[in-house]
C-alpha cells in the first residue's frame, strides 16, 4: 500500500515492571524522508527501535508498516517485508573480507530459503552485485581488505552495505555516528543521503549537527513521550526541547 506514511505507529506503549518506558508514542515517518529520533539519555529511543524490529513486544498500541498492522510479527518477518535495522542482523564478520561479507550477506536468506532458488540469484549476479554495494558504499579499495581490520569509519560502510544487500525499503539505523570523527562523520553522513535516495532512513542519533544537516523530520522524545516532531529548525527553536536539552546536560 502506498500511503504518504511508510511506518506509523498508533499510541505505542512498552511498560517494563513498574516503568514506563515509552508512552502512548504516535510517530510518522513519510515515506521517502529521513526521520530522526532523538531525545536525552534514557528517552525510550531504544526502546522504540526494538519495538519496531519485533525484539519487544509492545504493552499496548500498534505498529503499521505499509498500511499493514505488524504488531503481532516477527523479527524475520519484519525484515522480510523490507524494514531492516542496521548495526543489528548485518552483523560483520570480523575475520571475512569486505567482499566476502558482502557477498554471504546477499546470500542471507532471512528466515526462509526462497530468496536463495530465485533463479537470477545466480553466482556471477551475485558477485556483481556485491561489486556494486562495495562501490557503492565508497569501499572498492578496501574490497579485499579483513573486515576487522578496517578503520571503524569504514566499518560502519561496510555495515551499511551489508544492510543494503536485504534490499531495505525502510532503513533503521542505530546511531550510525557513535563513536565516529570529523572526517568519517562527514563520509557516513554523505552515504546515508546517497542511500535514503529512493528509500526511507529513521535514524537515532545523538550527534545533534549531523541530525540537523541530514534529516527532514526531527521526533524527539523525553521520558517516553513525544516532546515535539517537525523539521530541526522548528524543533530546535522549541523552548521544551530546549529546556529538555539543557535540563539534562546535552549541548
Ligand atoms: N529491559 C528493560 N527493563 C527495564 N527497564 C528498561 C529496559 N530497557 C530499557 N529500560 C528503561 O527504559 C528507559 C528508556 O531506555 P532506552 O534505552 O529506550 O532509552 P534511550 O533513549 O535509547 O537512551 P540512550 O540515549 O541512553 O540510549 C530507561 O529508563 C531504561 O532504563
Amino acid at each position: 500500500m502506498a500511503g504518504e506514511h511508510i511506518l506509523e505507529t498508533q499510541d505505542l506503549t512498552k511498560e517494563f515492571t513498574g516503568f514506563v518506558a515509552v508512552r502512548k508514542v504516535n510517530l510518522r515517518v513519510r515515506r521517502h524522508t529521513i526521520h530522526a529520533l532523538i531525545g536525552p539519555n534514557g528517552a525510550g529511543k531504544t526502546t522504540v527501535f526494538n519495538l519496531l524490529t519485533k525484539f519487544l513486544r509492545p504493552t499496548a498500541g500498534q505498529i503499521l508498516y505499509n498500511g499493514n498492522d505488524i504488531t503481532q510479527s516477527k523479527p524475520a518477518a519484519v525484515a522480510r517485508s523490507g524494514m531492516v535495522r542496521s548495526f543489528q542482523i548485518s552483523a560483520v564478520f570480523p575475520h571475512l573480507s569486505v567482499r566476502e561479507n558482502v557477498r554471504i550477506a546477499l546470500q542471507r536468506p532471512l528466515g526462509t530459503s526462497f530468496h536463495f532458488w530465485k533463479p537470477e540469484r545466480s553466482l556471477e549476479s551475485l558477485h556483481a552485485r556485491a561489486e556494486q554495494l562495495i562501490d557503492d558504499v565508497g569501499l572498492t579499495q578496501f574490497r579485499t581488505a579483513i573486515a576487522g581490520e578496517l578503520p571503524y569509519g569504514r566499518k560502519r560502510a561496510l555495515e551499511i552495505a551489508t544492510t543494503l544487500a536485504l534490499e531495505p525499503e525502510l532503513m533503521l539505523l542505530d546511531e550510525p555516528m557513535a563513536g565516529m570523527g570529523g572526517e568519517d562523520i562527514t563520509r557516513i553522513a554523505e552515504l546515508i543521503q546517497t542511500v535514503a535516495k529512493n528509500r526511507t532512513v529513521l535514524m537515532v542519533e545523538h550527534n545533534l549537527s549531523v541530525v540537523a544537516w541530514l534529516c527532514d523530520t526531527i521526533t524527539v522524545l523525553q521520558r517516553g513521550e513525544i516532546l515535539a516532531e517537525g523539521p530541526y529548525t522548528e524543533v530546535s527553536q522549541n523552548p521544551a526541547v530546549i529546556e529538555a536539552y539543557i535540563g539534562t546536560g546535552h549541548g
